[in-house]
């Protein structure tokens, strides 16, 4: 049995895994921004954090977490994750928003792209071969709840060659926008997969 928190966290985790202000050196578009935050809160505040469980070795497992990424803003762009593609790149990830407001960003490596919105009770299916990331887009805590392949793993390699996303998510009055990254020049298929 796992104790699955709105807030985040599982009780009877197997890790948590912690990033920090200094941990996202080049995430963001805005590294002006990002150094005078640095500056002034320290490179250890907290930014998000994951809790997961794995609960089986071997093919078939699966891994399910939560993922409570904290609100704030980097310039215009919300608070967000490094983001990934599957070291196993078929791999597919359920996301299931347990509380707050947030978006699920995601690209294809050939140039299909998406963003879809989540609050509590709506999900999102990543399907494999997509590169995700979550965005915070309210005021609170973004948490979701997570599922996907134990033997998946992450690259997170794919979105810095890329030099970041193809789309950044920014404050458009109470909202949120979907605006190109000018810093984006595609993504490189790597060899193998
Ligand atoms: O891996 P990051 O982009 O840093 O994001 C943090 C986390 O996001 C997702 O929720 C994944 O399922 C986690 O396995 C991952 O570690
Ligand atoms: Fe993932």
């Amino acid at each position: 049995m796992l104790e699955i928190a709105r807030e985040g966290g599982i009780e009877g985790r197997s890790r948590r895994y912690e990033k920090r202000l200094g941990d996202m050196a080049g995430v963001y578009r805005d590294a002006d921004a990002w150094e005078a935050a640095v500056a002034e809160h320290g490179a250890d505040r907290l930014e998000y954090w994951v809790d997961d469980h794995r609960y089986q070795e071997g093919p078939g497992a699966l891994i399910v977490g939560t993922s409570t990424v904290l609100p704030g803003r980097m310039g215009d762009e919300f608070a967000l994750t490094r983001g990934h593609i599957h070291e196993v790149s078929d791999r597919a990830e359920l996301y299931y928003c347990l509380s707050g407001r947030g978006v699920m960003l995601m690209d294809t490596v050939d140039g299909q792209s998406s963003a879809i919105e989540l609050t509590p009770g709506k999900a999102v299916d990543v399907p494999g071969h997509w590169v995700h990331r979550s965005v915070n887009i309210g005021d609170e805590p973004f948490v979701t709840l997570f599922c996907y392949a134990a033997d998946a793993g992450q690259d997170y390699q794919v979105i810095s060659d890329a030099g970041g996303m193809k789309n950044i998510v920014v404050a458009d009055g109470d909202g949120w926008a979907l605006v190109p990254n000018p810093d984006h020049r595609g993504y490189r298929v790597h060899a193998g997969e």
